[in-house]
């Protein structure tokens, strides 16, 4: 027997590929499993949409992963006009090319919904049913007592095609469909699909580079990581590949910190995984009725900070206890480094505080001149000083009545100042310049700094009864570079934000490029990433942007380390070289470096340095 052929006999999907990245090995079960080919019995052969077809789609949010589909797309099925939105949930059902005949289209605001959408009629002699399941992710397309049935994690576009002329089966979605090229959008602009045949290669993925086959992921990037010799193998854990949930192995062949390439092994567990997530959907509903919060929770926490994206560990965290803080009255300080998100998250709790409809009045500290600052917060009486406003001024603290005032870089707060804060915080009432009764407010004061307040008191640049005042509720907010796999949504979502302000279409990076960007330890955060996608996304003319176009300024100011973090950076590069020396073998590199078992495994903890 052939290796080929042996392969193809082992029950998981095995994928080998060597030290450039290109796929030498890609077994049977790893083709289905990944969308390469089919084994099912609604096959169809290849073909494009045609005038007089049948068209039904089901999508849980319009323009993502359905190829970006738009509003205007879905004018070749000649639906009534209705407030279709991207974002929106929708079914849709028409004939296509043909405008003698009005189709159907049900859309639902994504926010909203938290239940099962549905649609069932006769349309042109058809009996169609459509049903997408939000809480189960399913979405199943009936037509004539057919069922086509796709899941999903975040977001599918779901469409099934009947040949007008035949009544036959034309084309059904399936997984796999972006490798393909088969998404809802391709096909409605007339882009041929391809065939579906069981078991027959329909897509050559042998010679071919693993990130051209994978679209990118945490997983492609630690396939490049352990490619580059910089460890990162694992041992069953959860990746989507091409949107289809997966338990995956990655080892070495040969050394692990220079290998000659690598085997990803997969097992498919979509069934588990929708199984998984009804599990974890009711536990979460329990711990919500716990706090008697269920119907304002339901759709989780992550879900309520619709413009916050991330779902690392430290951003869920970060989201918990926006969350909480949302549901106090208490004074809010955001720390973190600068473009973090810190702005961001503050409007967001004042939204979720059901602050929509009042005034949240941001105040840059360092934008204010010292001599304005008191005026400036608490607003002066007519005739304060000279050339005062006659009918006198509110300040900003009057303006935020009922509502949130955000003290951004409250670090910069001049000492005088921070007394009257501190007076306003203490009396929730405040003296506007040049009156004599006190102006009593109820204001929500969150403040944000990425100094360090700690080291300002001791500088006596900030006053320690105001610290303890602001600090009742800290919200921490991890740099970019603690938190890498929320690089990719975050990559997708500013290119999506900056694609609607630019007037430039949404584009895929290639590999080389995503690991440029992984790679990089991102010193000024979400900003910094975003003026890079921005000038990526304008200076490429092709569809992929290439590593050429991330012009990353590695070269810039940084803050000299003191002498501590000098030491420690030291001592992180003693370990990593003894490591590297080692063969990353544990014992022998703790006992070179002089170090007991447990001690050097605290180490390894806190400078982060992976274990395997
Ligand atoms: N988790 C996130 N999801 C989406 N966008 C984000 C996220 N974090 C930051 N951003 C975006 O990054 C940019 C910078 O964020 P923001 O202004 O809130 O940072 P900041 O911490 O307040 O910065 P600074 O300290 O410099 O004022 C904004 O455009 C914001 O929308």
């Amino acid at each position: 027997m052939d290796t080929t052929r042996l392969l193809d006999e082992i029950d998981e999907g095995f994928i080998y590929i060597d030290k450039e990245g290109i796929v030498k090995a890609y077994n049977q079960v790893a083709k289905e499993i990944t969308g390469v080919v089919f084994q099912r019995t609604s096959v169809h052969p290849e073909g494009r949409i045609e005038k007089g077809d049948l068209v039904v789609i089901a999508d849980n949010r319009m323009g993502y992963d359905d190829g970006n589909l738009t509003v205007e797309d879905l004018n070749v099925l000649n639906l009534p006009y209705n407030d279709l939105k991207l974002g929106d949930a929708f079914i849709a059902v028409g004939i296509y090319g043909d405008d003698h005949c009005k189709g159907i289209v049900k859309n639902w605001r994504n926010k909203a919904i938290n239940r099962k959408l549905k649609h069932s009629g006769v349309f042109e002699g058809y009996f169609i049913e459509v049903n997408i399941d939000v809480v189960g992710k399913s979405m199943e397309i009936v037509i004539d007592h057919v069922s086509y049935i796709m899941h999903y994690t975040h977001a599918v576009g779901h469409m099934v095609v009947i040949d007008g002329k035949t009544g036959a089966l034309k084309f059904h979605q399936a997984r796999g469909y972006t490798i393909r090229k088969e998404t809802i959008r391709d096909l409605l602009s007339q882009k041929k699909f391809r065939s579906k045949v069981p078991n027959e290669e329909s897509y050559e993925v042998l010679n071919k580079k693993i990130g051209d086959i994978f679209e990118y992921n945490e997983l492609l990037s630690k396939i490049y990581d352990s490619l580059n010799g910089k460890g990162g193998f694992f041992d069953k854990a959860f990746y989507q590949i091409n949107k289809r949930p997966t338990l995956c192995t990655l080892q070495p062949i040969g050394k692990s910190n220079a290998p000659e390439g690598v085997v990803l092994k997969i097992v498919d567990v979509s069934n588990l995984e929708v199984l998984m997530m009804k599990r974890n959907e009711i536990l979460m509903k329990m711990e919500m009725a716990n706090e008697s919060l269920l119907t304002e929770a339901r759709d989780g926490v992550h879900e309520m900070f619709e413009k916050i994206i991330g779902s690392s560990q430290p951003m869920q965290h970060v989201m918990h206890l926006a969350y909480k803080a949302s549901k106090s009255r208490s004074t809010i300080l955001i720390t973190g480094e600068s473009g973090t998100g810190k702005s961001l998250i503050a409007k967001e709790i004042h939204k979720l505080q059901g602050g929509k409809s009042k005034p949240f009045i941001s105040v840059n500290c360092t934008a204010i001149p010292n001599t304005l600052f008191e005026s400036e917060l608490f607003g002066y009486e007519k005739g304060a000083f000279t050339g005062a406003e006659r009918t006198g001024k509110k300040g900003f603290f009057e303006l935020a009545s009922g509502g949130t005032i955000f003290l951004d870089e409250i670090g910069e707060l001049p000492l005088d100042v921070q007394s009257k804060l501190l007076h306003v915080l203490q009396h929730k009432s405040f003296y506007k310049v040049g009156a004599l009764q006190p102006t009593h407010v109820n204001v929500r004061v969150i403040a944000a700094t990425n100094v360090n307040l700690e080291e300002a008191i001791s500088e006596r640049r900030f006053r320690e009864d105001l610290y303890y005042r602001i600090n009742v509720f800290p919200i921490e907010m991890p740099p970019l570079r603690d938190r890498k796999t929320d690089l990719y949504p975050l990559i997708r979502n500013i290119m999506e934000k900056l694609s609607e302000e630019i007037g430039i279409p949404v584009k895929d990076f290639s590999g080389e490029a995503l690991d440029k960007m992984v790679s990089y330890d991102w010193p000024g955060n979400v900003r910094e990433l975003e003026n890079v996608i921005e000038r990526a996304m304008n200076i490429s003319d092709a569809d992929i942007i290439e590593s050429e176009c991330i012009t990353i300024n590695v070269k810039r100011e940084t803050k000299p380390l003191n002498m501590k973090e000098q030491l420690q950076e030291i001592e992180k590069q003693m370990i990593l070289e003894a490591l590297e020396r080692n063969e990353f073998r544990h014992k022998e590199t703790y006992e070179m470096l002089g170090l007991s078992r447990s001690v050097y495994y605290e180490k390894l903890k806190k400078y982060d340095i992976s274990k395997s």
